[in-house]
């Protein structure tokens, strides 16, 4: 029998309330492995809530969500439904690397210090070893030469840059963009945006929640359309860019793709 390898992420039937506020209302998402996956819809359609859900920074009131084919085990039910096992928590979280809209990067810290920091006091590996691949890294997103400046110093897209550098030397088996290009000058998105293209060349595992429907067509193989906490349109970008099916994607699309 062929063996089928299971998605970094599968999520079934999520529900997510904030309170009496229910934002996620039955959302399926797979992400296989080497797949770029982006997540357009409407502010508050609960883009950033179901990314933050896939790596269990959010806790959710039903629903599936398993990492490599491992369910995540839950105790309690709805509201006060929480991750049982910590340690899973830890391990799912740390191959499942986020890369913010405002960097998060330390600002007492150089890029370098900044890129080390996790992959040394998180995972414990040897500093020399993940000195030298900071550096390429950084090298990769072509802010090699920074390696010994303080983020201040750097342009927000130099920034966003270095956080995807760091991001990277953690190794995880998925990245997962939160509106990566939303706090960027239209002239600093382009460098971010290249970057993010060739990582989803290179076949990387990737979920990006963008407000940019330029990037979310270039740079994904699967576009999920989120529509007040449902997914209702999916599908590869050139099905979804050039022929929506749903009156609301047709509407959301005519807002916001520059004509
Ligand atoms: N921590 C929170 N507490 C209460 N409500 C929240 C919280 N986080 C998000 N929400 C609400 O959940 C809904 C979905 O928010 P979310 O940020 O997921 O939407 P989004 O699609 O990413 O929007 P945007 O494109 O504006 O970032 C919104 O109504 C928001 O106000």
């Amino acid at each position: 029998m062929p063996h089928t390898e299971p998605p970094v992420i599968e999520i079934n039937d999520l529900h997510k309330s904030f309170g009496e506020l229910e934002v996620l209302k039955g959302v399926s998402l797979s992400a296989p492995r080497g797949q770029a996956i982006s997540m357009i819809g409407s502010s508050g359609s609960g883009k950033s809530t179901l990314l933050r859900c896939c790596n269990l920074l959010e806790d959710s009131q039903s629903g599936e969500i398993l990492f490599e084919g491992e369910p995540i085990r839950w105790h309690g039910t709805g509201l006060a439904r929480r991750p049982a096992d910590r340690a899973q928590v830890t391990r799912i979280r740390t191959n499942l690397s986020m890369v913010f809209q405002q960097f998060n990067l330390w600002s007492h810290m150089t890029i370098l210090e900044n890129v080390m920091e996790a992959p040394v006091t998180v995972l414990g590996r040897p500093k020399k070893d993940v000195e030298e691949a900071a550096r390429s890294y950084l090298e990769k997103v072509g802010i090699g030469d920074k390696c010994d400046v303080y983020p201040a110093q750097l342009s927000g897209g130099q920034q966003q840059r270095a956080a995807i550098a760091r991001a990277l030397c953690m190794e995880p088996k998925a990245l997962l963009f939160d509106e990566p290009t939303s706090a960027l000058d239209p002239e600093l998105e382009q460098e971010v945006v290249r970057v993010i293209k060739a990582l989803a060349a290179e076949g990387r595992t990737m979920i990006i929640v963008t407000h940019d429907m330029r990037m979310a067509a270039d740079v994904a193989d699967h576009v999920v359309f989120l529509h007040q906490g449902k997914i209702e349109e999916e599908g590869p970008p050139e099905e979804l860019f050039s022929n929506p099916k749903s009156e609301r994607l047709k509407g959301f699309l005519s807002a916001t793709v520059p004509a």
